[in-house]
């Protein structure tokens, strides 16, 4: 059975189709990639399956339980077997290190102040942030945020992890450091995930499967050395990074060609 398992899924806003009869079913262990153009609803399928968002028809079921028809105590309860790492980190900028990774800890355990620090300094030790306790979310680097927040997500020790644009903004340098700390996690602490996100070298490296959200649907989900190589028009332009295709909607103007000077008489 699958851990996380989209059926049918189907959400609009008024009129506008996000996504149409999306299905996808992530395995134990496994390690998604959805990739997609900026608002083709990555994060509305990532919302759907944390149960923030009613799709209009389908469902996602997590371990065969489906989230839609889930009471609200039952709802906060599967919600705790997955850790979510926002875009941008969405750290609580008014508490410490600390305090953020150890926020869930506090308000979902009955664990003691010295369990709690013990395990936020076991969380800060596999996103390689040791000894940062104090610091507070202005004096850290974007990456630093975004490790801070996988940490914060790690703390319940969750079955599933979803990172949402985890790599967005950062260098690649730190891209690909934050591409390693997804491996370890996966390797570490055995989680499903799913990774949205538009860097492709990140996206094969830490994928099992990858897929592309283009208008409304999942194309191909396919181990990463065969969604390379799959022939569609759509993925082949979206790997290229080219503006010509049949990716984007409104696709810009032909690019004029340099005007030749007129022959003289
Ligand atoms: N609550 C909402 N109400 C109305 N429209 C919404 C709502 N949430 C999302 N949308 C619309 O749904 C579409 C998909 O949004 P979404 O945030 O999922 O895109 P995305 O693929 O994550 O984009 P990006 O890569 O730019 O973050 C967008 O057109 C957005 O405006």
């Amino acid at each position: 059975m699958p851990v996380i398992d989209v059926v049918n899924l189907s959400k609009s806003f008024g009129k506008l189709t996000v996504l149409s009869d999306v299905n996808l079913a992530v395995e134990e262990g496994e390690s998604l990639v959805i990739l997609g153009g900026s608002g083709t609803g990555k994060t509305v399928l990532l919302r759907c399956i944390m149960g923030l968002l009613r799709p209009d028809s389908g469902h996602v079921a997590m371990d065969g339980r489906v989230i839609q028809t889930m009471t609200r105590d039952q709802l906060f309860e599967a919600r705790k077997e997955i850790g979510m790492c926002f875009q941008m980190a969405a750290l609580f900028d008014s508490m410490t290190v600390e305090q953020n990774v150890g926020f869930a800890l506090k308000r979902h355990t009955s664990m003691t102040r010295a369990e709690i620090l013990d395990r936020v300094d076991e969380c800060l030790n596999l996103v390689g942030l040791k000894g940062t306790n104090r610091l507070r979310p202005s004096e850290l680097s974007g990456g630093m945020k975004r490790r801070v927040g996988f940490a914060r997500a790690i703390a319940l020790k969750p079955k599933i992890l979803l990172f949402d644009e985890p790599t967005t903004g950062l260098d690649p340098v730190m891209t690909d450091v934050i591409g390693r700390i997804i491996m370890d996690l996966k390797q570490e602490l055995g989680v499903t995930s799913i990774t949205i996100t538009h860097d492709l070298k990140s996206a094969f490296a830490i994928a099992d499967r990858i897929a592309l959200l283009f208008r409304g649907k999942c194309l191909a989900v396919q181990k990463p050395d065969d969604f390379r190589v799959n022939p569609h028009e759509v993925i082949q332009q979206f790997l290229r990074g080219d503006a010509d295709g049949p990716f984007l909607q409104d696709p810009p103007p032909p690019s004029k060609k340099p005007s030749q000077p007129e022959a003289r008489p």
